[in-house]
């Protein structure tokens, strides 16, 4: 259907603009500039003397509960039925609410018997999930070459901007998120905290960023990739990084960031989502998604209240600790997504049909 049938403004991406084109200019781009203006806002406020207040700084992380961020995997347990029609709907839940409640379950334990190491193993994990995100997206968008080593850097470089680059200008509030995790499981963590603020951790954190940048982007040159956009998009997030204070920068990141990348790639999934993308219908593709996952978003916003309730407290860390939980099992089933990855690359270059 076209913008002038549905009797709104012409709003139809151009005819001859390709889905990787239409994405790119009219979502990631803005988005792009978005993060560089708020990074641009916050160190003009720094330099006036003006500190973003601490209720300002947790609104993206409270905005997340039921736009984009914990959404954004409430569609794992029928992921599997779309990226293989050989899979049944019913196989397709049945296995991924199985693996949720192993992994869930494993991961909990870890934190409630060493909290300390919960806390490192959700920085581990978050660090190959939200690499793995950006790879998958550039090489959707034909930015990076089909090598292994490319594929190393992109992870291990897009997921240091979020869970190194805060550690860099910001490590008292890095250990005040590791303090207000553990803490409600009883932890004493002044020894893993004082560890994240010593300046050794820092410039180490600074030299392996800035060597894992180097070597990315040498080796994605080298292997026939296209540097370019990786330079804009790791230059806004480096200084976006350094300057945004770290509950607002990842807060941001999670929501408008992370989860709408992945949100772009399930909807690519689908015959009426890749449609709505194609023209650049974005408001109607993330309304689809959000309608789509609000069964499973409401189960989530349960558990967060009964976590609140059992911990007696209903802060960030409370929803940091779901957030903990829920990622491993979601990493598992978009890491078995990334090993079908020629379902998603074709999508997006709209080569091949899908199901829905
Ligand atoms: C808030 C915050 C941190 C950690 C956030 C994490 C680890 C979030 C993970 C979210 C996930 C995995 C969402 C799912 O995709 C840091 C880095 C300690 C720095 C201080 C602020
Ligand atoms: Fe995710």
């Amino acid at each position: 259907m076209t913008a002038a049938r549905a009797g709104r403004p012409a709003v139809d991406a151009p005819a001859d603009m390709t889905a990787p084109d239409v994405l790119r200019r009219r979502l990631f781009q803005p988005t792009t500039a978005a993060f560089a203006a708020v990074a641009v806002l916050v160190a003009l406020l720094d330099v006036a003397g003006i500190a973003v207040p601490e209720p300002v700084q947790v609104v993206p992380f409270a905005v997340s509960v039921l736009l984009f961020g914990l959404p954004h995997g409430a569609l794992d347990h029928l992921v599997p039925a779309r990226l293989d029609p050989g899979i049944s709907r019913r196989r397709s839940i049945a296995s991924v609410v199985l693996l949720y409640a192993v992994l869930g379950a494993a991961t909990a334990a870890v934190w409630i018997v060493l909290p300390v190491a919960g806390f490192t193993l959700f920085i581990l994990v978050t660090w190959f999930h939200w690499g793995q995100g950006d790879l998958w997206l550039d090489r959707a968008l034909g930015d990076a070459p089909p090598s292994r080593t490319d594929a190393a850097l992109t992870v291990l470089v897009r997921g240091a901007l979020p869970m190194l680059g805060p550690l860099l200008l910001h490590a008292r509030e890095y250990a005040a998120v590791l303090r207000g995790t553990t803490g409600l499981l009883g932890a004493r963590s002044a020894p893993a905290g004082a560890l994240l603020e010593s300046p050794v951790i820092r410039l180490t954190a600074a030299l392996v960023l800035v060597a894992l940048i180097t070597a990315h982007l040498v080796v994605r040159r080298r292997a026939g990739g296209r540097p370019a956009p990786a330079v804009g998009e790791i230059t806004v997030l480096a200084i976006f990084f350094l300057v945004v204070p770290p509950v607002l920068a990842v807060g941001l990141y999670f929501t408008f960031w992370h989860a709408v990348r992945h949100i772009v790639r399930l909807e690519l999934l689908t015959d009426g989502g890749r449609a709505a993308l194609q023209r650049g219908h974005l408001l109607r593709s993330f309304g689809r998604f959000l309608r789509d996952a609000a069964p499973l978003t409401a189960c989530a916003v349960v558990l967060l209240a009964a976590l609140a309730l059992v911990l007696r407290s209903a802060d960030l860390g409370t929803y940091l600790l779901l957030i903990a939980a829920l990622t491993t099992p979601h990493t598992a089933v978009v890491t078995w997504m990334d090993r079908r990855r020629s379902q998603g690359v074709a999508a997006v270059r709209g080569e091949e049909p899908v199901q829905r």
